[in-house]
């Protein structure tokens, strides 16, 4: 699919007087015809080969499907895209231009003047245009039936695309072998051999191993931009209000008229130009958002006068009495009141919520460029398991709900996952189903086979058949103490793997506490949830490990600080505890002198929900 592409005008001309641009407008309404779908963004620069290199490359960092340039192919000293194109392609595509010319020469013999280049830069298709509507008409006809194809080649994306956000079956039954001998099941370790790191060594190798991260881009229309992370400082380019404006409806006076008799001169309403200037004992009636007419440095709200004197059929008003001398500036936002220029709208890092976009609408920015999160795949691991959609369930069989579960999970804090499916308790389907999902993500979540039965074979298979790096495989919690965080070379990337334990709750509370967090921690964002402290409304028994125990927050108008309620049995595989839970509380582990917390006893939790739902 495409889903962003560039139009840009290179042009001195058209660069200092906009309107003068008529090719970059028809080659957008090409662009919007074919791609109805991408994103199409439109520049104009003018004929400086620097500006266009950077702009050009600037695109393909944003992984641009296409960029279109129109100008600057021909003969005149300052026509150079070509040569800012052949700067920055990695590879020549040299049958588009010769196809263009071909076309063009049967219209007209100064074709042979084109010096047109076509390339590819990362996975961004670069066409020259010449400058004129006419020619860009006839060029981009030449060029249409490929466009398409041609980008999914250089995505090399014939399949991978369909894969993403949609539900799909493996067939992990394939010839993979593994190094992982699973035949001397009584030879096998009796205590497990990775050390049980605290959380917060946990969380710290998680942190340090993430932000290694190398932050990729794309522009996306400040809608799409909705809880991503900026990637580049946004400033205003105007100052907001850009001209004075009434706060009031009422009448625009000048301040050292002081109160008495005033005539009313005219009526400004909001969107109407500014009148000319007041002069001293004039008012003009004005409305909210009106500009004020120049000269008046105030407004009196309509509450503070009396009519004097109107027309006879009650249409205008004549005269008016300012009953309260206003002060200078009184209810008037200046110009910049709200908004100085070169105010930072959003920073770096930030993620934009609703009212950033309506800020940076108000400002006229219409995209955004944002921080691309890793691609995340999941899988499933588990010879009882059956696909959701099975109606029937076969003996000793279940089905398998963390796909389900997590691939929600990641949606309800922003990000997308690629399901790869269910892969059965033996090496090599497991090694099939790790270099399928690899293949398509950066990070992997897995569950199940990580504990210490002979068919959890999770770890072996990691570190004997992708030479992963184990960071942690045990971790102290509850639940997901066997958490395995992992990271391996796969076909020249560096690919990180959380394989969570197979009990849905220990998947949920791990995917909340390490996924979200990595992920968020690759774009530089705000990691760790926030933490609260709160009143249990109950008591609670204290686990060994300190325990991430699921529960909602309730607000009480007549008490000192929020109440906790734990939503019922905490057992591991109960997901019912999670339905509904907007915190997890953070129990410490027992000790001998404290086995159970009473009621009230306070305690922090990480909010991991919206506080506006409860169960
Ligand atoms: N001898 C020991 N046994 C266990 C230990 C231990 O320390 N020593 N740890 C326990 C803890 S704690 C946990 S947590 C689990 C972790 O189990 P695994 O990660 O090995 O997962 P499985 O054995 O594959 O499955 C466990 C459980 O979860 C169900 N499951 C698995 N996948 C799914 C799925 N996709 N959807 C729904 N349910 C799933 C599975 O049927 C099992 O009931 O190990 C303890 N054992
Ligand atoms: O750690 Mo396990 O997740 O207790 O059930
Ligand atoms: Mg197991």
């Amino acid at each position: 699919m495409v889903k962003a592409v560039a139009v840009i005008t290179i042009s001195d001309t058209c660069f200092k007087d906009n309107s003068k641009d008529t090719s970059g407008p028809a080659l957008a309404d090409y662009v919007r015809e074919l791609f109805p779908e991408a994103n199409l963004h439109t520049i104009i620069i003018p004929d400086e080969k620097e500006i266009i290199e950077r702009e050009l490359k600037y695109f393909c960092e944003t992984n641009l499907d296409l960029v279109l340039t129109t100008g600057g192919t021909g003969l005149t000293p300052r026509d150079v895209t070509p040569e800012a194109t052949k700067a920055i392609i990695q590879r020549e595509v040299p049958g588009i231009t010769t196809a263009i010319t071909l076309a063009s020469l049967k219209k007209t013999p100064m074709a042979q003047l084109s010096r047109a280049v076509a390339g590819v830069r990362e996975k961004t298709l670069i066409i020259n245009f010449p400058g004129s509507k006419k020619a860009v008409t006839e060029c981009f006809e030449v060029v249409k039936p490929i466009l398409p194809h041609a980008i999914s080649l250089i995505h090399n994306e014939v399949v991978e695309v369909s894969y993403i956000h949609n539900s799909m079956q493996f067939n992990h039954t394939c010839k993979h072998s593994s190094n992982v001998d699973i035949s001397k099941v009584a030879l096998r370790p009796r205590e497990s051999p990775f050390p049980m790191v605290e959380m917060s060594e946990a969380w710290k190798m998680v942190d340090d191993v993430m932000s290694e991260w190398t932050e990729r881009l794309e522009i996306v229309t400040i809608e799409e931009g909705l809880g991503r992370v900026v990637a580049q400082t946004l400033h205003a380019k105007e100052p907001m209000p850009p001209f004075p404006a009434s706060v009031k409806d009422g009448y625009a006076c000048l301040s050292i008229d002081g109160a008495g008799v005033r005539r009313v001169r005219t009526a400004v309403t909001a969107g109407d130009a500014p009148t000319a200037p007041l002069c001293a004992g004039e008012c003009a009636r004005v409305n909210t958002g009106a500009a004020l007419p120049a000269g008046a440095d105030c407004v009196v709200q309509v509450e503070d006068t009396r009519l004097v004197s109107a027309s006879e059929d009650g249409q205008t008003e004549l005269e008016v009495e300012i009953l309260k001398a206003p002060e200078p500036q009184q209810d008037v936002r200046n110009v910049g009141f709200d908004i100085p220029m070169g105010t930072v709208l959003v920073d770096k890092g930030q993620v934009l919520d609703s009212a950033k976009i309506g800020i940076l609408a108000g400002a006229g920015y219409q995209n955004v460029t944002v921080r691309v999160p890793p691609k995340v795949a999941l899988l499933s691991t588990g010879n009882e398991l059956q696909e959701p959609s099975e109606v029937k369930l076969k003996p000793a069989h279940i089905r398998d709900s963390n796909r389900t579960m997590l691939r929600m999970l990641l949606k309800e804090h922003g990000y997308d996952s690629i399901d790869c499916g269910i892969a059965r308790d033996s090496p090599p389907e497991i090694v099939a189903g790790i270099a399928a999902a690899l293949k398509l993500a950066d990070v992997l979540v897995c569950t199940g086979g990580v504990s210490m039965g002979e068919k959890d074979l999770l770890k072996p298979v990691l570190l004997k058949d992708f030479n992963a790096t184990l960071h942690f495989g045990r971790v102290r919690m509850k639940p997901g103490k066997p958490c395995t965080f992992a990271t391996c070379e796969f076909e020249g990337k560096k690919k990180y793997i959380f394989a969570l334990p197979g009990n849905p709750v220990s998947a949920y509370v791990c995917a909340l506490v390490f996924v979200v967090r990595a992920l968020r921690r690759a774009q530089c964002a705000r990691a760790a949830w926030p933490r609260l402290r709160l009143r249990l409304a109950h008591g609670a028994q204290l686990d060994a490990r300190p325990e991430y125990a699921r529960a909602t927050l309730e607000l009480h108008a007549d008490r000192d600080m929020p109440y906790a309620t734990m939503l019922g049995s905490q057992c591991s595989s109960r997901l019912l505890s999670a339905c509904g839970a907007n915190i997890l509380l953070e129990l410490p582990a027992a000790t001998p002198s404290l086995q159970r917390l009473p009621a009230g006893a306070i305690v922090p939790a990480l909010v991991t929900g919206r506080l506006d739902i409860y169960s």
